[in-house]
C-alpha cells in the first residue's frame, strides 16, 4: 500500500448506490461521525454528475469514483484526465482493457492531476464479484478457474503500471504472491453474517475479507439499506476489531 492505514475505518470504502443527492445527504446524516470513505458508483455519478465528488470532498470524505473505465486506450485516457480534475482519491479501468489502454488510462490520469495535487489511485477490476465461473466460463467465454483469470489480470495491471485490483477478498492471497504485499487491493463483495449475498457471488465478512489482506473493503447494502446503518457500521468495526485483536 502507499499508505500504512492502521485505523479500520480508513479502510471501509461505503458505496453510496444512489440516485440522488438528497438520498446521499440523507445516508450521510445517519453516518455522520463514523465513516471516512465513500464510493460513487455509476448510477450517483450519471444523476448527480461531478458536483456529487465535490460536495462529498467539502464534507473531509475520501471518494472512490467507480465508473469503471473500457474503452479504446485514446478515449479511456481522455476519461482519466477529465476524472483527475474532480478531486477523487481512487478511480478504476476495466483490466480487461489491456495494457495498452491501462498504460493510456495511467497518463491521462497523470496528466490530468494538477500539479502539486497527489494522483488518484488507479486500480484495474480483474471479474466483477458478481460473475460465477460457470457465467465466465460460459456466457464470458474464458476458460478455466476465476483465481486463475483474477491473478492473469492483476499480473497485467502491475505491468501496465497502476497500483492495485478490484478483486473478491478470497482472491487476495494470491494476487499479493504473484503482485506483491504493496499492490492494493479493493475487495467489494462482503457480506456480514446474516446478510442477504443478493447478486453478489465471491463473498466473504468483513473480518475475512481483513484476514485474507484485503486493504480497502467496499461495503454497500449492508449498510445503506440497514434500518440502522450506523448500528450496523459499528458492529462491523468491533467485529473487526475483535478478530485482530
Ligand atoms: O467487482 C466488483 C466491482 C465493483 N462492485 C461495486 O461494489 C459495490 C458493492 O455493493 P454491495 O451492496 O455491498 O454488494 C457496488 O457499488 C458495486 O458496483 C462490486 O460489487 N464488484
Amino acid at each position: 500500500m502507499q499508505q500504512q492505514l492502521t485505523d479500520v475505518r480508513e479502510r471501509m470504502i461505503v458505496a453510496l448506490d444512489f440516485s440522488s443527492m438528497d438520498e446521499v445527504k440523507k445516508c450521510l446524516e445517519r453516518l455522520q461521525g463514523h465513516i471516512r470513505y465513500v464510493k460513487v458508483g455509476m448510477e450517483l455519478a450519471y444523476a448527480e454528475g461531478p458536483a456529487i465528488v465535490a460536495y462529498l470532498k467539502e464534507q473531509g470524505l475520501k471518494v472512490f469514483v467507480d465508473l469503471k473505465v473500457h474503452d479504446i486506450p485514446n478515449t479511456a485516457k481522455g476519461a482519466m484526465k477529465s476524472l483527475a480534475r474532480l478531486g477523487a482519491d481512487m478511480v478504476n479501468v476495466h483490466a480487461a482493457g489491456g495494457t495498452a489502454m491501462m498504460a493510456a488510462a495511467r497518463e491521462g490520469l497523470e496528466q490530468g492531476t494538477a500539479a502539486g495535487a497527489a494522483r488518484p489511485l488507479l486500480i484495474g477490476v480483474t471479474m466483477l464479484t458478481s460473475t460465477s465461473k460457470e457465467t465466465m466460463n460460459h456466457e464470458i467465454a474464458i476458460p478455466g478457474t476465476v483465481e486463475d483469470v483474477v491473478v492473469h489480470y492483476a499480473k497485467l495491471t502491475k505491468q501496465a503500471g497502476l497500483d492495485g485490483v478490484v478483486a473478491s477478498p478470497l482472491e487476495v492471497p494470491l494476487i499479493k504472491k504473484a503482485a506483491g504485499d504493496s499492490f492494493v487491493t479493493v475487495t467489494p463483495g462482503i457480506r456480514p453474517l446474516g446478510t442477504d449475498q443478493g447478486d453478489q457471488t465471491r463473498i466473504t465478512t468483513p473480518e475475512q475479507a481483513f484476514r485474507l489482506g484485503s486493504d480497502y473493503l467496499v461495503i454497500g447494502r449492508a449498510i445503506t439499506g440497514a434500518s440502522d446503518p450506523a448500528g450496523v457500521w459499528q458492529s462491523i468495526v468491533a467485529a473487526v476489531e475483535a478478530d485482530r485483536a
